[in-house]
């Protein structure tokens, strides 16, 4: 059995943002491979009409968890949702709940944030920064607390080019932007948040940064690391290949393509871009769970999940292989045969925005009008530009990532675990 999968065996887990992307991966492995855990607790808020125990459900009952229900058929028992909401101070959690957090927990996996790029810079505080910060708090107040993982982004530091496993100061204190969010009106924020976020591209990656000092400043005598991933996309092997449940990152981008919708994407063939699997970054970050609670490092230390050092992969790769692949397998429904092409400029991208993307969809709903259907296509359109737009700052250029501690963490693997965790090599 792999040493890091029997670690967790007998262990009380916390994950937030364990009902995302990367927290349902999270979860599914560590109750497949280490099915003797004690209990999962996990924060969850209710949502679109859903109490959190029918979301758990949900999630219990999906494709993702079909191999969970296999070798541990008792996991709705080592399951805890607890109802709370990030968004408010107390995190909204009843004094019942919270005492039993505090006195049970060993490790804390802090997945939760807003990832939106176009977050107001108040809400992304809030999430970002702010309850951050107060579960540090709660942390501290754990006395069987063994590990203490928070999930950043590598590109917290995108202001950057070159960026070490390191904290890097903000020019801002947190603590004041976190103050000052709580006083001041929406209007005045719109006002001064360029000038906070500065020559960060948006407010997630700055916040994200915030919240990396946060943890610094709040550490106390917790034993934390944070953890970098860069572009996460769909799983690899585990649990299955190929799996994704959103638009974010480059999945929004691929499933446009393979819908027709995407025909040009502004982007260089020779420019790296920094993907990983979603499993290897889960992968990574219950390796690094075990090493800081059993080796327990003297400082804090920072793992960086990138591939582009380690595996490098550039748009004139990834392009075709995408294209050539949702050529081979079809989208059901999709609005036009696939085909697409990179453009270099802007010229070449606002014309084949307006010929390839715009007018084909005013056409389309034209006709969805003449034939009394709702037209719908300029509206989609319309998004998917607004996307890319988005992630035209994140794929017109590139970074380099060290990825010192993430290796020698390899190196301290059992020859079973590093056969499973590094992939990205
Ligand atoms: C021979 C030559 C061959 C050449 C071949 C060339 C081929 C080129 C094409 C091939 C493409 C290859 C692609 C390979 C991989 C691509 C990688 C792309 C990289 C992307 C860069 C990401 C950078 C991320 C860096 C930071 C990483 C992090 O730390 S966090 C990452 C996660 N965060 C995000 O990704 C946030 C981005 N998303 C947002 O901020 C928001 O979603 C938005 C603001 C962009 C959109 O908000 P909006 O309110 O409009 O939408 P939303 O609320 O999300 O959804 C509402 C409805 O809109 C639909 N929707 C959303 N996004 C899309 C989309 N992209 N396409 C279509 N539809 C979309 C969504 O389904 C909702 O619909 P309804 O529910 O029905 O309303
Ligand atoms: N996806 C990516 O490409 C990358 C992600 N990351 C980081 O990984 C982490 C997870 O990202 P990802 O899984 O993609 O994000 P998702 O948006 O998929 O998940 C975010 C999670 O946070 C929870 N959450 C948001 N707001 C609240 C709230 N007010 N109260 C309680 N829970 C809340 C969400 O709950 P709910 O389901 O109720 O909305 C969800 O579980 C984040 O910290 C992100 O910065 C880093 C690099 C790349």
């Amino acid at each position: 059995m792999s040493t890091i999968a029997a670690f967790y065996g007998g262990k009380s887990i916390l994950i937030t943002g364990a009902t995302g992307f990367m927290g349902k991966v999270l979860m599914e492995k560590l109750f497949r491979t280490s099915p003797n855990l004690k209990v999962i607790y996990i924060l969850v808020r209710p949502k679109a009409d859903q109490t959190p125990q029918q979301r758990v459900f949900q999630i219990l009952n999906s494709k993702l968890f079909e191999k969970v229900k296999e070798v541990c058929p008792d996991v709705h028992e080592k399951i805890r949702a607890i109802s709370a909401d990030l968004n408010q101070s107390d995190f909204a959690i009843s004094k019942e709940d919270t005492q039993e957090l505090l006195s049970c927990t060993n490790i804390v996996f802090h997945c939760a944030a807003t990832v939106r790029f176009d977050d107001h810079l108040r809400h992304a505080v809030q999430l970002n920064v702010a309850a951050t910060q107060q579960l540090l708090l709660m942390a501290s107040q754990m006395p069987k607390l063994e590990a203490f993982i928070h999930i950043s982004t590598a590109y917290s530091n995108c202001n950057l080019k070159h960026i070490d496993e390191v904290i890097y100061p903000c020019p801002v204190e947190p603590k004041k932007i976190i103050d000052s969010m709580e006083w001041l009106d929406d209007a005045v924020i719109d006002e001064i948040a360029p000038k906070l976020i500065g020559d960060w591209p948006n407010a997630y990656t700055f916040t994200k940064a915030l919240g990396e000092m946060v943890v610094q400043q709040e550490s106390r005598n917790l034993n934390i690391a944070i953890i970098r991933p860069s572009i996460v996309g769909a799983t690899w092997q585990e649990p299955f290949p190929g799996w994704v449940d959103n638009l974010n990152g480059p999945n929004g981008i691929i499933i446009a393509t393979g819908k027709g919708l995407l025909r040009a994407l502004r982007a260089t063939p020779k420019d790296v871009l920094d993907v990983v699997p979603v499993d290897i970054v889960v992968n990574l970050t219950l390796a690094v769970g075990w090493y800081m609670a059993v080796r327990r490092p003297t400082s804090m230390l920072i793992y960086h999940c990138t591939s582009g050092n380690l595996n490098p992969c550039n748009w004139g790769k990834m392009g075709p292989q995408v294209l050539a692949t949702v050529k081979k397998f079809p989208f059901e429904k999709a609005f036009r045969r696939p085909n697409a092409d990179f453009t270099t400029n802007t010229i070449t991208t606002l014309y084949w925005n307006t010929v390839s993307h715009r007018a084909p969809a005013i056409i389309y709903d034209f006709c969805l009008w003449l034939t009394g259907r709702k037209p719908r296509m300029t509206k989609l359109m319309n998004r998917l530009i607004r996307s890319l737009s988005l992630v035209e700052y994140f794929i017109k250029q590139t970074w380099e990532w060290s990825t010192y501690n993430t290796e020698m963490l390899m190196s301290e693997l059992s020859p079973e675990d590093r056969r499973v965790r590094t992939a990205l090599t």
